[in-house]
């Protein structure tokens, strides 16, 4: 393939995993963590990823191979410490970057939150009017020079200043008005010194990544960011990576610039104004680095085409999809990973652009809308005869269904956790063991139910007063009805990094969903059985199961979502039948599905929302429905929220309290972050709950952790639900 501007190399791929194949970076990190391996191991482990990765890439044939795409834990957390935003409180710890990433004695770690509609997590930058920025630029430098001693010239990639600003916090004790992209010309001057120091080390091209492109609002600073580090004298020549979506209105932002080359996520279509990018290469994203179906070489070609795209790309990093398809039987001939993705490009770019017709996505257009699903459904159960129960998609008001639940006898201010407790390594193991073939079904069984008695021991012991079971039984919240549900195929060794050392099998959606038995009805009877309080059911929402699986790309994802719905309506009914009282419907992954653009967002939610009442709709008003959310920047999401009708939400609320008042039913901040090891006094969760207080009433008031326990291990539950206990009993008593 010819290229027209200069020399961008004519196949590459925007990031790549880096967890390891088989997570070898996830099992170094822990062991470094927990003392068990020294700073040289640890440092050792990344090398070799690092070099293993480079000679994958080279040997698969690709032309342009990217650095600096390795991370210790998150990539955003990289660039803060690349441009010395490093908040004074960690300055003097001896380890100031995992301190950020996870917190130390007495010291809170920065927040983490979704990147853009994926399931990976950062760490949110805090940028305050004094930050000093200042250049560290040692990783980059460090992954260029390592890579050269192995034969090989890289394309360093670093989060750009836009994104990077536009992702970050405002440092507390911030001004009010002030916004860390007022920064930007500070951040800027940082930058310039990156790429001076880059070309300084003879480094060709540099990728800056602005998914931040893809959203609204972001091209006034993207321009002048770009005019300016373009117009600087001595640097590399420039790519600058937009994806997960289409850049539309923000492509003259970038043609007005100088920059040489442009990264186009092509999987949504090709923007219309794409001509405006004449005279600068067009690195063309056909292959997704999102999906995992094999991608079709016309379609891809004719976007190229359609593109004047000049080198071929993946859609966005492949940070997103499992290393390979080895060693997995998985439908096969559907699928590719990511060293199979890479050997697309490869072969894309052999190929060459063809001008063809352009697919046009599935997600539009020919699909019943919601009321029409919703009736589709319920003729398709039961022979199409309502009955009193699955008749009704509606419960009665919220008003009606609080007088109902009286009788769970629920002291004020009630106590209770999110649903996991500490997954063990025996669990595990077990498992592991299961599935090998090297331990029986019954016997695993057994430790799955001395699980449950021991969670529900620790529970009464501690005085919490809804209980739950503890999700032993479950790999993954999402995984495991995955397992348990038709129409979805499971990975042996597909990772995907989810945040830091935590990783995810996404299963894959690839045919009709239908749930042919219950799925865990007797966990939550055997828990139930165990003890007179309470003992709240645990599904996972039909959003959040298809937001953390690959879905089918033949239906529209809310028609897909609805089937799903409709298998944990069935589960919600059989809980109740089997006498349990509280249910709890998680939908952590509402706002991860949010559409990027605000006039796609209304018509998103109006399903999302309609497919979690139909899944808990069949509920009798005596059945108290709860849901969980987290990390969602719940405030644009408020109104979809409230419209669950949940009688009780919990939700991650670091700083939500304010956030959520005027919300009409039973609500739950949590009290304290359990993805830091720390563990919170009892001042603490009672200063919490004080300002809860200040915002919902009492009666309505839940006390519990912002998320669940099975990061964490025992020790540390019993610890800190000792004290949120404590605390609970302290404010109730003045009450
Ligand atoms: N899908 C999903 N997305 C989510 C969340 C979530 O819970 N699930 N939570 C939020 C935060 N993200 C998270 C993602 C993963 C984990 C997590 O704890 N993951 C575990 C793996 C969970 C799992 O699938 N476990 C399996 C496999 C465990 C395993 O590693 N087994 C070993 C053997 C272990 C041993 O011998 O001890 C092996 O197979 O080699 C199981 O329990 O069966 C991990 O990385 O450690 C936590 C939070 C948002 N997104
Ligand atoms: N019930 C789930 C748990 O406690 C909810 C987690 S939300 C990511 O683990
Ligand atoms: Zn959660």
């Amino acid at each position: 393939m010819r290229c027209v501007t200069d020399d961008f190399p004519a196949s590459t791929v925007l990031g790549y995993p880096r967890v390891g194949p088989d997570r070898e970076l996830k099992h170094a990190l822990e062991g470094y963590w927990d003392g068990r391996i020294d700073r040289a191991g640890l440092d050792r482990v990344g090398r070799a990823l690092r070099a293993d990765t480079w000679h994958r890439l080279a040997q698969l044939g690709l032309d342009g191979l990217p650095s600096n795409t390795f991370s210790e834990y998150d990539q955003v957390l990289d660039t803060a410490v690349l441009v010395d935003a490093v908040p004074d409180r960690f300055r003097e710890r001896s380890e100031p970057y995992f301190a950020m990433a996870r917190g130390a004695d007495g010291v809170a770690p920065l927040r983490m939150t979704k990147w853009f509609d994926t399931n990976y997590h950062y760490l949110v930058p805090e940028i305050g009017p004094r930050t000093r920025f200042r250049l560290v630029a040692d990783k980059p430098l460090g992954e260029v020079r390592e890579a050269r001693e192995l034969g090989y010239e890289t394309r360093p990639v670093v989060v750009g200043p836009v994104t990077f600003l536009r992702l970050a916090q405002a440092a507390p004790g911030s001004p009010a008005g002030f916004a860390p992209i007022d920064r930007l010309d500070d951040l800027l001057d940082v930058y310039v010194r990156l790429l001076t120091a880059l070309a300084d080390e003879g480094v060709a091209w540099v990728q800056l990544d602005e998914p931040v492109l893809v959203t609204d609002g972001g091209s006034p600073a993207v321009r002048h960011a770009y005019r300016r580090l373009a117009g600087h004298g001595r640097r590399p020549r420039l790519l600058v990576a937009s994806y997960f979506g289409d850049i539309a209105d923000a492509l003259p932002a970038l043609a007005v610039t100088a920059v040489e080359a442009v990264a186009l996520d092509l999987t949504h279509g090709v923007p219309a104004n794409v001509d405006l990018l004449r005279g600068k290469t067009v690195v063309g994203g056909v292959v997704s680095g999102r999906e995992v179906w094999r991608t079709d070489a016309d379609s891809a070609r004719a976007l190229l085409a359609g593109a004047n795209a000049t080198s071929v790309s993946t859609s966005c990093s492949l940070l997103h999809v499992p290393y390979s398809l080895r060693g997995e039987d998985v439908l096969p001939g559907r699928l590719a990973f990511a060293e199979e993705k890479v050997a697309e490009v490869v072969e894309l770019a052999r190929l060459g652009p063809k001008p063809g017709p352009v697919p046009v996505a599935a997600a539009v257009g020919g699909s019943p809308g919601v009321h029409e699903l919703r009736v589709e459904l319920l003729n398709r159960r039961e022979g199409g005869v309502p009955t009193e129960r699955n008749g009704r998609a509606e419960r009665s008001p919220y008003e009606v269904r609080a007088l109902a639940q009286r009788d769970l006898g629920l002291p004020v201010l009630p106590v209770t956790t999110i649903g996991s407790f500490p997954q063990t390594g025996a669990l595990r193991a077990a498992r592991r063991e299961v599935a090998a073939g090297a331990r029986g079904e019954a016997e695993y069984e057994e430790l799955v139910r001395a699980e449950i008695r021991r969670v529900v021991e620790v529970q009464e012991r501690l005085g919490i007063d809804v209980l739950v079971h503890g999700e032993p039984e479950r790999n993954d919240m999402v995984q495991y009805f995955a397992e348990h549900l038709d129409g979805f195929a499971v990975t042996r060794n597909g990772w995907v990094q989810s945040y830091g050392s935590r990783c995810t099998r996404p299963p894959i959606l690839h045919g009709d969903v239908r749930r042919s038995a219950p799925i865990t009805v007797r966990w939550a009877r055997y828990a139930q059985s165990l003890t007179d309080k309470p003992v709240k059911g645990m599904l996972t929402g039909p959003v959040t199961i298809v937001a953390w699986s690959f879905v089918r790309d033949d239906l529209p994802l809310r028609d897909v979502t609805m089937q799903v719905a409709e298998a944990v309506r069935a589960e919600v009914q059989d809980l109740e039948a089997a006498g349990i009282r509280v249910i709890q419907v998680d939908e952590p992954a509402l706002r991860e599905l949010l559409p990027l653009r605000r006039e796609e967002q209304a018509g998103y939610l109006e399903w999302a929302v309609a497919a979690y009442r139909w899944a808990t709709g069949g509920a009798g008003d005596a059945t108290q429905i709860h849901t969980h959310l987290c990390y969602s920047n719940a405030d644009e999401v408020l109104a979809a929220i409230d419209a669950l009708d949940a009688d009780v939400t919990s939700i991650e609320s670091a700083r939500s309290g304010t956030a959520v008042q005027g919300f009409g039913r039973g609500l739950g901040p949590g009290v304290y972050d359990i993805h830091s090891p720390r563990i919170p006094d009892v001042a603490e969760v009672t200063a919490r709950l004080r300002n809860a207080l200040r915002h919902v009433p009492a009666e309505r008031l839940w006390v519990n952790p912002d998320c669940g326990l099975k990061t964490r291990t025992y020790e540390q539950v019993e610890a800190a639900l000792a004290n949120v206990v404590a605390a609970a009993r302290k404010v109730r008593s003045v009450l």
